[in-house]
């Protein structure tokens, strides 16, 4: 299912100016990562997908469809929605929390819990685990379920806010990871949210740098913006040095390592 947003903007009642004529398609199967100083309207263009924000112009459109034209409700059943620092129900057992939209759309209760337990395995949850309450899961934990929580539905596009904000750098990566190889088993739509370049560059098949106001500093490929930056602010964005840093190589015991202008290692070439 591909997404793409047509000259989009969003002016909330009070008068700020959080998008304005934001044009991109994201392909099917593909992930588009959304990235940008706070309150560049990241999070508001997202949610135009599912219609939790309604734009003020322009429109939304999935395989051709202009949202409107879908029912609210079923729209946001039918999309996956990994929202800030998970969002899970805390009243609700971890098992439970995954397969409730599953029961809402009418998948007998027993059934919908076995394919949460192995929703569960799938994200690297022990199973055992889903008897518990979310307040006693680790954050890394509660992320991984909220992940599960989003594929229960079986969606074909996955919206993603900031999904892994709030865990530490080393969890962080290792729930990028998971990401990366459930999408290359799945393959879903993907809306991505993140204020962390490196994040976008990771997981996103195209990133876009929006600056205030919703406003499109650059589009393109990982490999393309980190190629040739399109302003001060993307290369900034990006790490001022990042585009600029030349890389070379020294040798260590026969294993070739990237060191930067400054000698620190950053890698090993394969
Ligand atoms: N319901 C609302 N009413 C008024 N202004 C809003 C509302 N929601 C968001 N905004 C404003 O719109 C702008 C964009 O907000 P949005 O949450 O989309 O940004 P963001 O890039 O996701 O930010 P962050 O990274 O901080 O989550 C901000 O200036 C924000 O204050």
């Amino acid at each position: 299912m591909g997404i793409e947003f047509r000259d989009v903007g969003k002016t909330y009642p009070d008068g700020t100016v959080a998008v304005t004529g934001f044009s991109c398609t994201v392909p099917s199967h593909r992930t588009l990562a959304l990235v940008g100083t706070s309150g560049s309207g990241k999070t508001t263009l997202m949610r135009m997908v599912n219609r939790m924000v309604e734009p003020t112009t322009g429109s939304v459109l999935i395989d051709g469809r202009d949202v409107r034209e879908l029912d609210k409700v079923a729209l946001r059943r039918s999309i996956g929605y990994v929202p800030q620092a998970g969002g899970l129900l805390p009243h609700r057992r971890v098992v439970d929390n995954v397969a409730t939209v599953p029961v809402l759309t009418g998948t007998p209760r027993r059934a919908a819990r076995d394919a949460a337990l192995a929703l569960l395995e799938r994200v690297g949850i022990d199973p055992a685990l889903g008897r518990r309450y979310p307040a006693q899961l680790s954050g890394g934990q509660q992320q991984r379920v909220a992940v599960a929580r989003a594929l229960a539905a079986e969606p074909n596009i996955l919206l993603m806010d900031e999904p892994f904000g709030a865990v530490d750098p080393i969890v962080r990566r290792g729930l990028q990871d998971q990401l990366l190889q459930l999408q290359a088993e799945l393959g879903k739509t993907i809306v991505l949210v993140t204020h962390d370049i490196d994040e976008a560059f990771r997981l996103g098949d195209e990133v876009v740098i929006l600056r205030t106001g919703g406003i499109v500093a650059q589009t393109g490929t990982p490999k393309e913006i980190v190629a040739a930056p399109a302003d001060e602010f993307v290369r900034d964005f990006i790490g001022a040095d990042r585009a600029e840093r030349a890389l070379r190589t020294v040798d260590v015991d026969g294993r070739s390592v990237v060191v930067d202008g400054d000698g620190r290692p950053v890698g090993v070439l394969e």
